[in-house]
């Protein structure tokens, strides 16, 4: 597959799979899910080698994605309302979150537009940028790339054991700042993390945020696919996603970051008990790159 075409393809593959892609309604919802009124449709998508890794050991980027399969990310980007990354992710790798016409190139931009019911001369539509900090605290908002995303400033979302300071200041420089429930099931044990489906209907209420694309990083992917209760509502579906997007590279790292690190009791279980289950999967291929598309089971 050529470069150029990758946009059209990428259309062609995750159009009918997640809703919004244009903001007129489309014609026939792609499941029950995308008509919850509350909770956003959330995609969780990431890049990992043959082996499995994500990131290099100590969390350093590592570039995985081809160019093909960067601009089916890209697409991606272009079809949610909103992108979220953990404060990990910002810390390590500084990212930009926006959907970039270089990567595009003119004729995917133009699909893209077509795609979202929107005019040539039209903007680019980015994701709204959001990121998850349990204190406030890491967050570096004096260099990160994302204070100056195009679509304002990022939004965090955190936990109730914030910094009042640091609030303060995030709200002086325009920073969203919505405080969600705790949850003990993220990655850092029995500090309080932040309750991600509560922070979905939060972002839905509040900024009327329909689709969220959830990229990175291990611990966030990690926390999203392993099975796991609200605080807030006790249905365990609440807390995974509608669509798992995986790009999966032929080549080998060895060692590093994996999206699920199977610790103490989960260990023990190993298998895929207390992960999501996936459903309706289809492949591409991208470039030199497989890409695996799949709904979650909600039973
Ligand atoms: N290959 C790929 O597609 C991508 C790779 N990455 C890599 O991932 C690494 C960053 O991942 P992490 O260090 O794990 O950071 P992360 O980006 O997953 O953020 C984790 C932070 O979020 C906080 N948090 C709050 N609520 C949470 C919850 N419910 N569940 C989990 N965490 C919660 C944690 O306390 C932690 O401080 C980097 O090495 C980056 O390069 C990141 C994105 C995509
Ligand atoms: N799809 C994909 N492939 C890779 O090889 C990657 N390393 C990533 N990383 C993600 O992209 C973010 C950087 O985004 P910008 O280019 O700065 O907008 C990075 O933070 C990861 O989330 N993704």
């Amino acid at each position: 597959m050529n470069s150029p075409h990758a946009p059209h393809a990428a259309i062609a593959l995750l159009a009918h799979r997640i809703p919004f892609v244009s903001p007129n309604p489309i014609p026939s919802p792609p499941s029950q899910e995308s008509l919850n009124p509350t909770l956003p449709f959330v995609t969780v998508t990431y890049a990992q080698s043959l082996d499995g890794f994500i990131a290099l050991p100590d969390r350093r980027p590592l570039t995985i994605s081809c160019s093909e399969s960067f601009a089916m990310t890209h697409v991606m980007r272009t079809m949610h309302d909103a992108i979220l990354v953990g404060v990990g992710t910002v810390l390590g790798d500084d990212p930009r979150l926006t959907s970039r016409e270089d990567i595009l190139g003119v004729e995917g931009v133009a699909a893209v537009k077509r795609a979202r019911g929107e005019p040539d001369g039209a903007g680019l539509h980015h994701p709204r940028p959001v990121v998850v900090d349990s204190t406030l605290t890491k967050f570096p908002y004096q260099t990160s790339r994302l204070m100056g995303h195009p679509r304002g400033k990022p939004i965090v979302l955190t936990t109730t054991r914030y910094s009042q300071e640091r609030r303060t200041t995030l709200e002086s420089l325009g920073v969203e700042v919505v405080v969600c429930a705790d949850s003990r099931d993220g990655a850092d044990g029995d500090t309080a993390q932040v309750d991600l489906s509560d922070g979905f209907c939060k972002l839905h209420a509040h900024f009327g945020i329909r689709t969220i694309m959830v990229e990175g990083g291990a611990r966030i992917i990690g926390s999203l696919l392993r099975r796991r209760k609200s605080s807030t509502d006790k249905s365990e579906q609440l807390v995974a996603p509608q669509l798992v997007v995986v790009t999966v590279a032929p080549t080998f790292v060895g060692n590093g970051v994996k999206v699920i690190e199977l610790t103490g009791e989960s260990k023990v279980v190993g298998g895929s008990e207390g992960l999501v289950q996936l459903a309706d999967v289809e492949y591409r291929q991208f470039g030199r790159d497989m890409v695996v598309v799949a709904g979650v089971k909600m039973s």
